[in-house]
């Protein structure tokens, strides 16, 4: 597991047209854990995943790497992202979108490697590697899109409703990955609709009109699906 650290948003403000789409306290996530952030459309959650993998730069406020040795601007290759629209090639096979996806991280990756094979084995869909992504349903999409995701080792996995368009079974599955990825040292932030990330997530951030108005740790009970303990 490689150290811990913490994403530091200093207060940040994003601002279009007259006024801001986004204006947060200081917040400071820790490695180790997946924060989900909900709130209904509109609320600002996209903006704020933008803001953490470093596409938007903010009006005001940085993003930090905090670790044992001090503050440090976030990088813009450090995180990982699943776009909302999942962000693949149409045109290129399955197992060819994760390997470039490793190739421009300067990873030596082909359709056949093992770890392009074994992230979409983790999503159920080895089965389809050698098949155009353009000739799949939605929900098989985004499961690419988080095995793309998933393939890549990165300190910081950031999702966009990585469940919108998948079943029960699947909704839980990917759900489950994309914990144990965060329990085995990453930070992954997920922005969501589905009420189980919430359920599950070890912390959820609540949007509203751009502002946060809750955030909570979910016990640890509640998290795994069991009842709370008095
Ligand atoms: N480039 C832009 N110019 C002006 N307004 C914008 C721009 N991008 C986003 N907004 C506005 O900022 C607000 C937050 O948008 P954002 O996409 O972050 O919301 P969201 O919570 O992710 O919504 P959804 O759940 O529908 O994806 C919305 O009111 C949106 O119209």
């Amino acid at each position: 597991m490689s150290e811990p650290f913490e994403l530091v948003l200093e207060p940040i403000v994003v601002r279009r047209g007259r006024g801001s789409i986004l204006e947060l306290p200081e917040l400071a996530l820790a490695s180790g854990e997946l924060t989900a952030i909900i709130g209904p459309s509109g609320s600002g959650k996209t903006t704020l995943l933008h803001v953490l993998a470093r596409i938007l730069e903010p009006d005001e406020g940085r993003v930090l790497w905090r670790d044992a040795h001090g503050d440090h601007r976030l990088r813009r290759r450090q995180s990982v992202l699943v776009p909302q629209a999942f962000g693949l090639v149409a045109a290129l096979t399955v197992a060819e979108n994760i390997a470039l996806a490793l190739k421009l991280r300067g990873e030596r990756a082909s359709d056949r490697s093992p770890l392009v094979r074994d992230a979409l084995a983790s999503v159920g869909l080895d089965g389809l590697a050698n098949r155009l992504v353009g000739e799949l349903s939605g929900g098989q999409q985004q499961r690419v899109a988080v095995a793309r995701a998933l393939a890549v080792d990165s300190p910081i996995l950031i999702a966009d409703e990585p469940t919108s368009e998948l079943d029960p079974d699947n909704r839980a599955l990917v759900l489950d990955l994309l914990l144990e990825r965060a329990r085995s040292g990453p930070l992954v932030v997920l922005a969501s609709h589905d009420p189980l990330v919430a359920e599950r997530a070890h912390r959820t951030l609540e949007l509203a009109e751009g502002r946060l108005v809750d955030d909570r740790w979910t016990p640890e009970s509640q998290r795994n699906g069991s009842p709370e303990q008095p």
